[in-house]
């Protein structure tokens, strides 16, 4: 089962190259550049407007397009009565064209932000095509120390749109406006952190299949596929996932994974103990079957039964059950959450793990997991996220505060993540999620999405007390607001 096709469109992210396809088919359609330009410049008159109280405002213009907007934009301003200067990189604008501006234009020599003054910035957008030098760079770095507001159109001036990489220097944006689809850059690294507060604006143009590279995660891509299990009236039909857990005090854990599983609407889950820790996990679990492990036959047994998931990996170890478990767990064919000591078991040889995985499996490392298992891969999040998935056979969710996901289909990015959710075991709580989710027949790709969205939400609103134990809880009230 799929994302909604009609919300696949609107969660789409394009590259800056697809922007400007998108640009030129729109205006071979019959839509003339200035009409965009015009309408580029309008959405951010009306975002600026909104966010900022009259003041003085210095305008920052480069010799693309993106520059365009912000001259169609000061004249605009000067139409409003706002008291403005505009700064053009090398050639002025054509008297004839701008002369709303007339009188307003500054050389660049003479930019002085002060505190309380407002600076668009318009430098670079879509077409930045190498890292910001010369004079560009000392407008950035006055801006660094200036205490002004900084409005960004389209994006802060050397933010690369397809990675989020700064390319040289980028400004501090407290408002960013984009146009038609956000770019990954808006959502990866330090594009994230520079772009402040994101508006996106409909310009009017033409969105054509194949126009995203990925998909910026929310419910409304994978709502419905969550809705469906619960409409399943006996618990083996709506998935039954099958926890590995850990031995002696690692146990703790996979039980978290086991109460991520309990809440993720699965009809069942049952959590495979360690004979050491057996009795004791059968004292703390209520919701969930425990079942001694007296060896991987154990989890055989249950994958050839009613078993529909596996997640393995938090808490295990690293011993020889540990590797024959996992053995067991890929060889089932069933989707499988590999998580924790299941990545790094074979970080000497990745390759051993890789060839066990097949397309239902869902590898979800930390960034220290990560370069372990897939030395070499280097990059932006969301290039690295698509090549692993590519090497490894299977589906990636690489965590972090943004976590990205590759696998079948296009990559999804995944934003609402915060600090709450640094907190020991709260990985182990998601591995669980996810592994309840994929049990209900999702596919791996969206599973992991919703998995990922449902967990950081849970999180959102709590406070820096939040811990692991408590996740699960916040989980099933996110899932339950989702589905009614
Ligand atoms: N499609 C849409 O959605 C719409 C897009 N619109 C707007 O258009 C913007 C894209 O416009 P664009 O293509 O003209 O690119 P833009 O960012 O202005 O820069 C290109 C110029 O900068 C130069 N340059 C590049 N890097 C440089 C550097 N490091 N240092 C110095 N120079 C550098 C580059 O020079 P070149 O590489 O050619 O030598 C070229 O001259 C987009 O962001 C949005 O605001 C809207 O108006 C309407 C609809
Ligand atoms: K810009």
């Amino acid at each position: 089962m799929a994302f909604d096709a009609e919300a696949t469109k609107r969660c789409s992210l394009m590259t800056p190259d697809a922007m400007a396809e998108a640009d030129r088919r729109t205006i071979a359609a019959g839509t003339p550049e200035t009409t965009l330009i015009d309408r580029a410049a309008r959405a951010s008159l009306r975002v600026l407007r909104s966010e900022f109280t009259r003041r003085p405002v210095t305008i920052l213009c480069g010799p693309g397009n993106n520059g365009a907007d912000g001259l169609r934009l000061g004249e605009m301003l000067v139409d409003a009565g706002w008291p403005i200067e505009v700064i053009c990189l090398g050639e002025p604008p054509s008297a004839e064209r701008h002369r709303g501006l007339d009188g307003r234009l500054r050389p660049t020599g003479t930019f002085a932000p002060g505190p309380g003054a407002l600076v668009v910035d318009a430098l670079f957008g879509a077409g930045l095509s190498r890292p910001v030098e010369g004079e560009a760079r000392a407008l950035i770095e006055k801006l660094e120390f200036a205490g002004a507001s900084v409005l960004s159109i389209d994006l802060p001036s050397g933010i690369d749109g397809a990675t989020g990489e700064v390319l040289g220097i980028a400004p501090q944006a407290d408002v960013t406006v984009t146009f038609h689809r956000l770019k990954p850059g808006h959502l990866l690294g330090e594009g994230a952190r520079r772009c402040g507060k994101v508006f996106c604006a409909d310009i009017g143009l033409q969105y054509r299949e194949g126009d995203a590279s990925a998909l910026h995660n929310a419910p409304e891509l994978w709502r419905h596929l969550l809705a469906n299990g619960a409409r399943e009236t006996h618990k083996y039909e709506r998935g039954h996932t099958v926890v590995v857990g850990g031995p002696g005090f690692m146990g703790s854990a996979s039980r978290l994974s086991a109460y991520g599983a309990s809440v993720s609407g699965a009809g069942a889950v049952t959590y495979l103990a360690p004979l050491s820790s057996a009795e004791f996990a059968g004292t703390v679990f209520d919701a969930v079957m425990v079942r001694p492990m007296t060896g991987p036959e154990a989890l055989e047994e249950l994958a050839e039964g009613k078993a529909s998931s596996i997640v393995i990996g938090p808490g295990m170890g690293h011993g020889a059950l540990s590797r024959d478990c996992l053995h067991t767990a890929l060889a089932s064919g069933l989707p499988c959450v590999v998580d924790a000591d299941a990545l790094t078991l074979y970080e000497d040889e990745p390759s051993k793990l890789f060839s066990a995985l097949h397309e239902g499996c869902v590898l979800t490392p930390h960034e220290g997991e990560f370069a372990r298992l897939f030395k070499g891969v280097e990059g932006d999040k969301l290039s690295r996220a698509k090549a692993a998935a590519a090497r490894c056979g299977a589906t990636v969710l690489l965590k972090g505060s943004t976590t990205v996901i590759a696998g079948d289909g296009l990559p999804v990015i995944n934003t609402n993540g915060s600090r709450s959710l640094a907190t020991a075991g709260s990985g182990d709580v998601l591995a669980g999620l996810i592994g309840g989710i994929l049990a209900q027949s999702v596919a791996p790709r969206e599973a992991a999405a919703a998995g990922a969205w449902i967990h950081a939400e849970a999180a959102r609103s709590a406070g820096p007390s939040l811990n692991a134990d408590r996740l699960p809880r916040r989980i099933a009230g996110v899932i339950d607001r989702l589905v009614s």
